[in-house]
């Protein structure tokens, strides 16, 4: 599939941010801001876990789709303090941010548990936003694209073709998450080509052309066009723009 046949996804990680008034404040500002973007561009906002049901209800019949920002892999059981895909889904979820790299540097994720959660969230009837990048230190070092295709190869293991092509995968370098400053827009074009040239080698057929990969760090309305443009960039994982309704409208804008 070629480039311009990849519908672009724009969507916002809240992280640990608003509370389910100021939740419930920023989508009811958003949805009107975004309306006439309903056939251009996918809008996807994450929210923190306990604002997920009010929410959900007041995206209703909008152009905003909803996502969690991590789940368990077990369907149930005696996890205190852990929620699964199946409740996320019920809750009209219909994506999950998988291995988000404060995941892996705080909360001990691994190649390994990013699989598993991923697994879940498709049995689930879900699909995974992957995050992939590497620190300050491994760009530092050269070892850029070693460090994402083995996570890339990780997350991705045991899948069929068939989801995988379904899946959106985010490049988010570490050093450029919550630092203002951005990758630029070649040193993203490179690591998102090399994703993509890494799936057209491990699954036949079309694949790697099918797969969003979203770019994330610092993204603002200001650069957004410009990293958007790029061939390999699908989309934006969005942080800290994506907690005011008119900066996250215009880089949703940005996408369309
Ligand atoms: O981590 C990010 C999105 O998941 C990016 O965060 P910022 O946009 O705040 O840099």
């Amino acid at each position: 599939m070629a480039a311009e046949a990849r519908r672009k996804i724009v969507a916002g990680n809240w992280k640990m941010n608003k509370t389910v008034p100021e939740a419930l404040a920023l989508v009811r500002e958003l949805r009107g801001m975004v309306s006439m973007l309903r056939d251009k561009v996918e809008i996807v906002i994450a929210p923190p876990f306990v604002a997920l049901h009010p929410v959900a209800k007041a995206i209703e019949d909008s152009n905003l789709k909803l996502a969690a920002q991590n789940c368990h892999w077990e369907a149930s059981g005696a996890f205190t303090g852990e929620v699964s895909a199946p409740m996320l889904k019920e809750l009209g979820c219909a994506y999950v941010i998988v291995g988000h790299s404060e995941r892996r540097q705080f909360f001990g994720e691994t190649d390994e548990t990013v699989n598993k959660r991923s697994q879940a969230v498709l049995k689930a009837g879900m699909l995974p936003i992957i995050c992939v990048g590497e620190t300050l230190a491994e760009r530092e070092s050269g070892r850029t694209l070693e460090v994402v295709e083995r996570q890339v190869k990780g997350a991705l293991a045991g899948f069929g073709a068939g989801d995988v092509a379904k899946f959106v995968l985010a490049y988010e370098p570490v050093w450029a998450i919550g630092t203002g400053r951005t990758a630029t827009s070649a040193q993203a074009q490179e690591v998102h080509a090399a994703i993509r040239s890494q799936l057209s080698r491990l699954y036949d057929g079309g694949t790697a052309g099918q797969v969003r990969i979203q770019y994330g760090g610092s993204v603002k309305a200001d650069n957004a066009a410009e990293l958007l443009g790029q061939a390999d960039v699908d989309g934006a994982l969005v942080g800290g723009a994506s907690l005011k309704a008119g900066d996250f409208a215009a880089i949703a804008k940005a996408g369309a």
